[in-house]
Order: structure tokens, then C-alpha cells, then sequence
């Protein structure tokens, strides 16, 4: 089966400063990938090779087999969209509408799919900055594209806004369109994303699932006397950390009763056990060379 988009060797340089290096990237069909990374990692300049905007200086982009260019399969908002401000987001849509040949009742379904309907006839000018997005994407959406690629869809809006693009995305992922997106922003990816892949100075550092970002948490222990219970659950257990007053087990969430069980029959006190997440924030800094790097 051909991917929606498939990146071989993708290299882009501008005089010494190499902005993508060798990327090999894979967006499989119906998901949503997050494209993660600081400012100036990249991931802008490698959505634009994607649609064919610049050229790559080396390596190959597919999408859906093909190369970049015809996109009839495909749907962008890269910058901010363009839009006549005294015209209604309606009017905005049908004249984007006429000019790509798209039938009018299209405009309606796509005000729909980013719940713009009931503001659909006022001025764009009077629109608030999430508004303004989900109507780039509305735009994006009007040839009914299987892909559609997104640079920091989230980028400058507020809490509401970011749930609302949050919930339109997934419902268009639900729907069967594949979801291609940048940000810099951890925590938004690991909230939209099927799969992760991070940007590090145009290198691909890590490509992962949200599950597996999220997995690597520890069962932390703290029990009287701290002593006799590592002692215990070290007979048990193959990884057991003291971390200043507690213990920390790298087992799953679920062995907490038997563990509790374990040293409640030892004869040990527990007095707090409780699943400790992964700092994803840390996952996030360690893997693009740490804090002074980050956006
Ligand atoms: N036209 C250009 N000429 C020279 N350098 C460029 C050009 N476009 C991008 N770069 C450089 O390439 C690198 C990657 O930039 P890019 O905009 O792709 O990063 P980004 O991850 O999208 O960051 P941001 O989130 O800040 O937009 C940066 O060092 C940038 O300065």
C-alpha cells in the first residue's frame, strides 16, 4: 500500500546551514502525526518540500506514490492563510470554492467540520485568531483531500482555541483523512498524535508512538522501614531505586497490588504507592540536546 507520505534521504541546505538532513519519514494512512520540534528544527521547511513549494536539495518526497505537486489528494495551511477581511468566512470560502472548480455545497460542509457555521456570515476581520485558523483549514479541506498537512495549527492560540482545533483534527482523522502536523509544543502532540516524530536541527532523533512516549513510568514505593522493603522487593523485582525516601520498580501500573500485598506481609508499612509518569518534558529536552535548545 503506497503512504500518504514517504520521505527518503530528505536533505535541504541553505549555504552551510543544512535546514533538513537526511529525513527519512513515514505517515501512515489514517493517522495523525505530530511533527515535533524546537524553533528552526526544521519541520517548516520540510512541510514545504512536502507540497512541492521548495525543492529539496537532495532525497525524495512521495505522497500517496507520487511526487509533490498534483494536489488534488492533499490539503495544506502552511502560512497564514490569506483571506478578504470584509468579506464573511462564507463568502471567503465560495470565492477559494470557485476558484478550484469545487462545488459550492462543499462550503457548508466544511464550515461544518470546523463548527464555523453560526459565524459563517460575519466579516473575517471580526474572527478571533482560533477562528481565523480553523477557517485556513476549512479552506484546506475544501477538495475533500486524504492528506492534509498542517504547520502549528495551535501556534498563538489560546486554551479554548487549541481544544477546539484539537477536537476538529481528531474528528477528521475519525472520518479517515490522514493528519500531518508541526509543533513545538509536547504537550499538543501528545494530545492529538497517534505517532510522534521529533526534529532535532534537521534530524529525525526519534519516531515513536504516543503510547510508548507515555510508557517508561515507575511504580514509587514508600514504606517503614525503607530498608527491609527494598531488601524485599529487590528479591522480586530486578530494577528497584531509591529515590531519596522511596523506592521506584519499573513494573507496570497494575503490579501495585501485589506489591503492596508483598510487603504488607513482610511486615513492612506502606504508606504511599502510586504510578509516577514519565516526564515527557525531560524525553522531549534529552532528545533535542537539552534546555537551552528548546522553544
Ligand atoms: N530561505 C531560507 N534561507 C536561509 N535559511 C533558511 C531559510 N529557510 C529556513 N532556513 C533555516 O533553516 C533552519 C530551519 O528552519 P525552519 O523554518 O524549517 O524551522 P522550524 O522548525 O519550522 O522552526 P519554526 O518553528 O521557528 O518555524 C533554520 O536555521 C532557518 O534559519
Amino acid at each position: 500500500m503506497t503512504l500518504p507520505v514517504e520521505t527518503t534521504a530528505l536533505t535541504k541546505r541553505y549555504g552551510p546551514i543544512a535546514a533538513v538532513e537526511d529525513l527519512h519519514l513515514s505517515v501512515r494512512a489514517g493517522e495523525v502525526y505530530g511533527f515535533l520540534g524546537p524553533n528552526g528544527a526544521g519541520k517548516t521547511t520540510t512541510l514545504r518540500m512536502l507540497l512541492g513549494l521548495i525543492r529539496p536539495t537532495s532525497g525524495t518526497v512521495r505522497l500517496f506514490g507520487a511526487e509533490p505537486g498534483g494536489l488534488g489528494r492533499v490539503g495544506a495551511l502552511i502560512e497564514g492563510p490569506a483571506f478578504y477581511p470584509y468579506l464573511s468566512g462564507r463568502v471567503n470560502l465560495k470565492v477559494l470554492a470557485d476558484h478550484a472548480g469545487v462545488r459550492r455545497g462543499r462550503v457548508e460542509e466544511v464550515l461544518d467540520v470546523v463548527s464555523l457555521t453560526d459565524r459563517a456570515k460575519d466579516r473575517y476581520a471580526t474572527y478571533s485568531l482560533g477562528m481565523k485558523q480553523r477557517l485556513g483549514l476549512a479552506a484546506a479541506l475544501l477538495k475533500e483531500p486524504e492528506l492534509v498537512v498542517l504547520d502549528e495549527p495551535t501556534n498563538g492560540l489560546d486554551p479554548a482555541g487549541m481544544a477546539d482545533m484539537r477536537v476538529t483534527l481528531r474528528k477528521l482523522a475519525a472520518d479517515g483523512c490522514t493528519v500531518l502536523l508541526s509543533s513545538h509544543l509536547l504537550a499538543e502532540v501528545e494530545q492529538i498524535c497517534d505517532r510522534v516524530g521529533v526534529l532535532d536541527r534537521g534530524r529525525l532523533v526519534s519516531e515513536t508512538t504516543v503510547a510508548d512516549l507515555r510508557a517508561g513510568g515507575a511504580l514509587r514505593v514508600v514504606a517503614e522501614p525503607l530498608e527491609a522493603a527494598r531488601d524485599h522487593l529487590c528479591r522480586l523485582y530486578r530494577e528497584v531505586r531509591v529515590d531519596g525516601v522511596a523506592l521506584e520498580l519499573d513494573v507496570d501500573p497494575g503490579e501495585a497490588g501485589r506489591v503492596n500485598a508483598g510487603l504488607v506481609g513482610a511486615g513492612i508499612t506502606v504508606t504511599e504507592l502510586r504510578w509516577h509518569e514519565p516526564d515527557l518534558e525531560q524525553t522531549f529536552l534529552a532528545l533535542t540536546g537539552g534546555a537551552h535548545h528548546a522553544a
